[in-house]
């Protein structure tokens, strides 16, 4: 039942509209239910030659009549329900985004961001499609043929003909509940493979200039095909079993035709029931054949959204890793001082520390240098301040107040950090610098592109701040990228700039430049500069090195230069590069 929470809170809120639709469908079924009767007495009539013009052309307009109101009524039932299940979709895919957005890193990192995206489109639709369509088509069916048969048992049709008649019809219910499952639990097969196919496809074409550089192309498709084929074994198992079911629908309304034809002929030419009731008949069983290929439709559609409303249900209950205090604070706009005590941390499903016993103070508008090899725990230390990964409680403070017990909006809002990725989005450059403030004046937003060195090359480019960067900024260099993502940085203007590696991708003469700008334009933030190269961070107040999660070294660049160490190793083997480039 559970499973079903999705659709019914949906249905429920807009129970109104639903009414309404269905009720459209209803009555068009009751009206068209009329169209057989007329047509036997039409027939009788014309048998018994009591018909004149006149009658001929009253019957017509009858049944012209039927048909015109039948098509109104439906129409607006089907408009009505259709428009039900677009606001669905649309409502359900703002939703899931929404989900998704307050999920944790670790849940991403866990599920592939194609498979995320084949839940919001392929689950979503066939939910949709079972709402609109589905709805219109049960509605119309079910009550299309209950109208039939209230109408025949009140003709002149005798009921053991009709009951004999429609025998073959009170299989379907058997049919249904025994191959409706088995179409499910195989749809469900279906749906997760596609997940992994378009999951598979996002990988392989985010990574295709490796695949080119590396002429791997046969690699790649060796991959996809795989899940290709996986997909089409799938859907041909699904095809077999939904096809039966579709055919096997039908089978049992010719079945009821031939019983009728040949019961009720022969009553007919007995003279015990009249030409009009046979013709009725027979096309009450005729027109019965439509809904019932619609209820096979509709039940293979039903037990494939019912698959995806099962994973969309379980979507929406995955409850976000980090989570604000029920009683959570709002994080003031202070000065920056920054405070980290006793922080030993492990990423969950790990029993490694990626950080031990960190202790520090960055007092409000220094500059605190982080260096250390490959892996030593820089970023997870930034992760952890950002409460990306949720730090023990009690070890990361700012402005005096622990991160834990403040909403993570007001922390968000402290910090403006800048990745060593760059991932810019595709938009234009200006949208992209003033990511935080999209109402901010022009020239504050340039003066963020001046302060990180890449002014210059915008405005070198035929539209300037209005270029749309395509995917993943693919028209700018690695520099370049790297440049515009320190200037969305700036722009934050946020009481704490932590720049993760994010000037490695610039040549020297750039980075000091940068480094200058920092400490002219910035000197009034908490500054955290994490790099490998020592040029990014000999003018910090304070430098602390890491390596293997520790805090080995600390103290000014001088100080740590004179001590025998990482640091001074380090410095040497970079000034030695330098000398030798
Ligand atoms: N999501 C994660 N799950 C588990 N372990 C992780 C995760 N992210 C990082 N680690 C591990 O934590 C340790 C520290 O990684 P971290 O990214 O902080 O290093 P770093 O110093 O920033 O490295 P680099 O200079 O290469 O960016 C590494 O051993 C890494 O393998």
């Amino acid at each position: 039942m559970g499973s079903q929470r999705l659709l019914r809170n949906y249905v429920k809120a807009n129970l109104g509209l639903y009414s309404v639709g269905v009720a459209f469908i209803i009555l068009s079924n009751v009206v068209q239910s009329f169209f057989p009767r007329v047509l036997g007495e039409f027939t009788d009539d014309l048998q018994l030659k009591v018909a004149t013009s006149h009658t001929v052309a009253g019957y017509s307009l009858q049944l012209l009549g039927i048909g015109v109101a039948y098509g109104v009524l439906f129409g607006i039932g089907q408009y009505t329900n259709a428009r039900l299940g677009r606001r669905f979709e649309y409502a359900t895919r703002q939703k899931l985004f929404r989900h998704f957005s307050t999920l944790s890193e670790h849940y991403f990192s866990r599920h592939g961001v194609g498979k995320l995206l084949s839940y919001v489109m392929n689950d979503v639709t066939a939910v949709r499609e079972s709402i609109s369509n589905g709805v219109n088509q049960t509605t119309n069916a079910i009550f299309f043929i209950l109208s039939a048969f209230v109408m025949m048992s009140f003709s002149s049709i005798p009921f053991g003909l009709i009951a004999l008649s429609l025998a073959p019809m009170a299989l379907i219910p058997f049919i249904v509940v025994f191959l409706g499952p088995r179409i499910r639990s195989r749809s469900l097969e279906v749906q997760e493979s596609l997940a992994t196919m378009t999951e598979s496809a996002e990988e392989q074409f985010g990574g295709i200039r490796v695949t080119k550089t590396f002429a791997a192309e046969e690699i790649a498709y060796e991959r996809f095909g795989r899940n290709v084929d996986d997909i089409r074994e799938k859907q041909l198992r699904l095809v077999r079993m939904s096809s039966l079911f579709q055919s096997l629908l039908p089978l049992m309304g010719s079945f009821s035709m031939i019983i009728a034809i040949l019961a009720g002929g022969y009553m007919t030419l007995h003279g015990q029931i009249t030409l009009g009731s046979f013709v009725s008949l027979t096309f009450y069983l005729r027109m019965m054949m439509t809904p019932l290929q619609q209820i096979g439709n509709v039940i293979n559609m039903m037990q494939r959204s019912r698959a995806s409303l099962e994973r969309l249900n379980h979507l929406l209950a995955v409850k976000p890793d980090i989570r604000e205090e029920a009683k959570a604070a709002h994080l003031e706009n202070g000065a920056g001082e920054l405070e980290i005590r006793g922080l030993s941390f492990c990423y969950p499903g790990s029993d490694r520390r990626a950080l031990e016993a960190i202790d520090l103070k960055v007092e409000p508008g220094r500059t605190l240098g982080i260096i250390g090899r490959t892996g030593s725990g820089k970023t997870t230390l930034v992760k952890l301040l950002l409460r990306i990964y949720d730090p023990p409680a009690g070890t990361i403070y700012i402005g005096g107040h622990d991160i834990r017990r403040v909403t993570l909006e007001s922390l968000r809002s402290q910090i403006a950090y800048v990745p060593q990725d760059g991932f810019l989005f595709s938009t234009t450059i200006r949208d992209n610098i003033a990511f935080s403030r999209r109402d901010a004046a022009d020239d504050e937003m340039q003066q963020a592109a001046r302060e990180a060195q890449i002014y210059s090359s915008i405005t070198e480019l035929p539209r300037g701040f209005e270029t749309k960067l395509g995917e993943r900024g693919i028209t700018l260099s690695g520099g370049q990228r790297q440049r515009a993502s320190l200037a969305r940085g700036f722009m934050k203007r946020a009481p704490i700039l932590i720049l993760d590696d994010s000037v490695s991708a610039v040549d020297a003469v750039t980075e000091t430049n940068i480094v200058r700008q920092i400490r002219a334009a910035h000197r009034d933030k908490t500054t955290l500069i994490i790099a490998h190269r020592i040029s990014a961070v000999k003018h910090a107040d304070e430098i602390i090195v890491l390596d293997e999660g520790r805090i080995v070294q600390r103290g000014t660049h001088k100080e740590l230069l004179a001590l025998p160490g990482l640091y001074a190793s380090l410095y040497q083997i970079q000034e030695e590069g330098t000398r030798h480039a």
